[in-house]
């Protein structure tokens, strides 16, 4: 267990996931846990359902913890952690999960002497099933490294990668929640449309992508292989493996996810 102060500065849908995810695998125990949202009755309802502390003010937090991590909107992020640089402890690590801004940035606002890490996750740490990367400042040691590590290893998977990479992670599972659940609404749309009820259809596109993505992770087999086996010849899955190729499926994810890149370097420009 992490026998350390974490607080979260902003408490909206990612930090969410996060303080879910923590507290449910019991990395850390709620007494450890500060919370500072700009609006109040979010801090209390977190603390009311975990049992952490509601921080009666950005600046209090700031004075008490040992990790800080940045939950706001990327635009505000470097404003915010630059009016409290000043009242951190000097060990403090300071986490930002926002997009496109860089450790540079980060420590223009916070001193050059702070230990940073910026992480990137994605909401599915809320059911524990996160993907995360993590990558720190050359004043990070290795044990600090590792406890972030753990700590997003506590509900689902981390890795660590260099900064230039964090666009393909935003591209890749940041934002690729999203992308699913778009395919799994319209999986669920064309079962609706074939006569089945809608929470069954959700329950079997969803169990379905679930399934599917557990067989790459675990099979070792390429994707394409795993594919393969599903279309028996002359059936059903090869039609409509012929119509997504047509409609042009995955250059429309790969294009999708080039625009997703380009926009997290872009806000790493800004
Ligand atoms: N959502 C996701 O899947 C992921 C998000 N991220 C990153 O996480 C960060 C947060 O994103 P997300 O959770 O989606 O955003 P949200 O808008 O859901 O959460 C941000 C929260 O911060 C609050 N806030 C705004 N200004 C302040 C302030 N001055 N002081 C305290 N709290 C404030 C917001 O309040 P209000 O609602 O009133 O504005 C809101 O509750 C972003 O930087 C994003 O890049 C990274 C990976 C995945
Ligand atoms: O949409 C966004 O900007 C954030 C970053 C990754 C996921 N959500």
């Amino acid at each position: 267990m992490l026998n350390k102060k974490v607080g979260f500065i902003g408490c909206g849908n990612m930090a969410k996931a996060i303080i879910n995810g923590m507290i449910a695998s019991r990395i850390i125990a709620p007494e450890n846990v500060w919370v500072f949202d700009r609006k109040p009755e979010t801090n209390q309802a977190m603390a009311e359902k975990y049992g952490l502390h509601a921080a009666e003010s950005l600046e209090s937090m700031a004075r008490e913890v040992d990790i800080l991590v940045g939950a706001i909107k990327p635009n505000v992020m470097l404003k915010l952690l630059g009016s409290i640089a000043g009242l951190l402890k000097k060990e403090t690590l300071v986490v930002s999960i926002a997009a496109g801004i860089t450790l540079d940035a980060l420590a223009t606002v916070l001193g050059h002497d702070r230990k940073i890490i910026r992480v990137m996750p994605n909401t599915p740490a809320l059911v524990g099933t996160g993907m995360t990367s993590v990558t720190p400042n050359v004043l990070v040691n290795e044990e600090e490294t590792d406890i972030i590590l753990q700590v997003f290893r506590s509900f689902g998977k981390a890795e660590l990668v260099s900064e230039y990479l964090i666009h393909s992670v935003v591209g890749v599972s940041g934002s690729a929640p999203a992308y699913v659940f778009m395919m799994i609404e319209a999986m669920a749309d064309a079962a609706v449309l074939g006569g089945m009820p809608r929470k069954q259809a959700y329950e079997f596109a969803a169990q379905t992508v679930k399934g599917a993505a557990q067989m790459v992770l675990e099979t070792d087999q390429h994707p394409a292989q795993l594919k393969d086996s599903v279309c028996s010849p002359g059936g059903t899955t090869i039609e409509a493996v012929k119509t997504l190729e047509s409609k042009g499926f995955r250059a429309a994810i790969m294009e999708a996810m080039q625009k997703c890149m380009e926009k997290s370097e872009q806000l790493s420009k800004a």
